[in-house]
């Protein structure tokens, strides 16, 4: 039975959803040292933000199959080093959107109004009316930094409490921003024209210390800054002697560089609301994301496709129902081609044709790689590293769409040159779904893909199928089914044979030797 770590605290309905398919221990609190120890002996990790997946805890993995992120952020997790190793990597993207926006909001609102602070002095047994006068948010500018799933959100929201929401992020159309009600404007006038500003983009170099000293010294005195994004975006320091000076009036933090908070001056200012990382603290959305981040460990533990891996690019769940039959026969001919060419390939043409013409298709370039590497790397291939072990190789994969062969509504044309030459395959679906190669070496045929193949290239002249077929015979190998594909008559032509058992030792060279066989190819599909 496979086994799965959840090293931080999940809903348990993750924990049921995973124990349909795998011993599940739950660990939470482990170093990173005891962490790579116990790693070895699981297929699946399962973490929220605490974890910290390393480069040492990733390599220590042998087994491990997929990481999942039971939340948005993977800035946690080595992702290269997990791609390199062919692990997937999954999350939820949209399970805390709404508990995220709905903190940054409480945030805003009690830092207007200071809630925290006259919390506290009630419970002190003090009454102090005019220590506490607030500021409305209603007509005053919010800044919107990253227009994401969380930051539309907050928009929204901001908007109905009658604010003017500037927003800020070179990835959204202009077109985008104005159905949501914001104006998009760039940095310089955010930071200038803000009275409160909320932070909702991923930890990215450019994100970086996005508000530091510099940044500040462009904002207004009465600004009000909320975090609840990562922790790193903002330069603490920067900012605490902001606070201290009064050069900004306020802010308030859910993230933090680092987590849990150590010894901090945040703690001692008034000015100041922090929260310890509780953006996606609801009961809603723990078991949103749980739910979401089990099902995909468990159906990647059956062998079935994640829906949210952050790993494979483009390969979506509406992509993948489509390409699903595709993948295989992409796969197939990429293995059937490097076995022609020789294993050590150092190009892979890939044409897309027909109604498999499409960007979507992406991911079926990746699956012919994937194909194509498979009988040097077995089982430790897959979508997730399979472009970067070709790249690694040093193997050039040039892609090609033609929509216009129709010759059937979708085929994959492969050509590589490796050790043993260049060689091409087509292959295509039939309605059935069954996958037939329909060109090899530019030659016309029509067979199946079979567990033993046997191709040659020979001269198209009388008794020639006879003798391959009787020395054959006289190994005691049958043949499955044989097809000849030719261009002109007595010409060059191919034979492509399906074989009950395996090409015994020294029969190759044998074929080889038979007047008019120019060459013989085995393969193993
Ligand atoms: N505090 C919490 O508990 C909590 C909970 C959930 C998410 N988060 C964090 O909130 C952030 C936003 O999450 P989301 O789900 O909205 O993500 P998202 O991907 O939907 O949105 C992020 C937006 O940031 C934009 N962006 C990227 N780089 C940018 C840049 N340099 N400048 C401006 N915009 C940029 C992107 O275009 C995107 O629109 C993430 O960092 C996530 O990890 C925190
Ligand atoms: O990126 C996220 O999803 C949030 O930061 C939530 O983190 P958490 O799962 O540790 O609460």
């Amino acid at each position: 039975m496979a086994k799965v770590l959840v090293s931080d605290s999940i809903d348990p309905v993750g924990v049921e959803i995973l124990s349909q398919v795998a011993q599940v221990d739950v660990k939470t609190g482990l170093s990173a040292e005891e962490i790579i120890q116990i790693i070895p002996e699981y297929d699946a990790l399962m973490l929220r933000s605490s974890t910290r997946v390393t480069k040492e805890i990733v390599e220590a993995g042998s087994k491990l199959q997929i990481i999942g992120r039971a939340g948005v952020g993977v800035d946690n997790i080595d992702v290269p080093a997990a791609t390199r190793q062919g692990i997937i990597v999954v999350n939820s993207p949209e399970g805390n959107t709404i508990a995220a926006a709905e903190h940054a909001l409480a945030m805003m609102l009690s830092l207007s109004r200071h809630i925290p602070d006259a919390n506290q002095s009630v419970k002190a047994n003090k009454w102090e009316r005019n220590r506490f006068i607030g500021t409305e948010v209603y007509k005053k500018n919010l800044g919107v930094v990253g227009l994401g799933k969380i930051g539309s959100h907050v928009a929204a929201v901001a908007r109905s409490l009658g604010m003017k929401i500037l927003a800020y992020d070179p990835f959204i159309s202009k077109e985008r921003a104005d159905q949501l009600g914001c104006t998009l404007v760039d940095l310089e006038l955010l930071f200038a024209e803000s009275d409160f500003i909320t932070l909702h983009v991923p930890k990215t170099p450019e994100t970086q210390h996005l508000i530091g000293r510099e940044t500040i010294a462009k904002m207004k005195p009465t600004v009000r800054i909320i975090n609840c994004s990562r922790g790193g975006i903002i330069d603490e320091l920067a900012l605490i002697e902001a606070l201290e000076s009064g050069r900004i009036a306020g802010a308030a933090l859910d993230v933090f560089e680092q987590e849990p908070l150590g010894e901090s001056r945040l703690r001692e200012l008034s000015n100041v609301i922090l929260t310890p990382h509780l953006g996606a603290s609801t009961t809603e959305a723990q078991v949103g994301v749980a739910v979401d981040v089990a099902e995909q460990i468990r159906d990647v533990l059956l062998g079935l496709p994640a829906r949210s891996a952050v790993n494979i690019p483009g390969l979506t769940p509406d992509v993948m129902e489509k390409l699903r039959p595709y993948l295989q026969l992409a796969e197939t001919m990429g293995n059937l081609v490097s076995q022609l060419a020789g294993g050590r390939c150092d190009s892979l043409n890939v044409r897309l044709q027909g109604e498999l013409a499409t960007k979507d298709s992406q991911p079926l370039v990746v699956a012919a790689i994937k194909g194509l590497l498979s009988q040097a790397l077995r089982e430790r291939v897959n979508y997730v590293n399979a472009a970067i072990e070709a790249k690694e190789r040093g193997i050039r994969v040039i892609e090609t769409r033609d929509a216009s062969t129709r010759d059937y509504s979708g085929s994959i044309h492969l050509e590589a040159n490796g050790s043993m030459g260049t060689h091409s395959v087509t292959g295509a679906l039939l309605s059935t779904g069954e996958i037939r190669i329909t060109d090899l070496d530019e030659f016309p045929i029509n067979v199946p893909p079979s567990n033993h193949m046997l191709f040659t290239l020979h001269q198209d002249m009388p008794g020639i199928i006879g003798k391959i077929g009787a020395l054959l015979g006289s190994f005691n190998v049958n043949i499955a089914s044989m097809q000849v594909g030719r261009k002109i008559i007595r010409g060059d032509a191919v034979m492509a044979l399906s074989l009950d058992d395996p090409l015994p030792e020294g029969l190759l060279s044998e074929i080889t030797k038979v007047p008019g066989i120019r060459d013989a190819y085995t393969v193993k599909l």
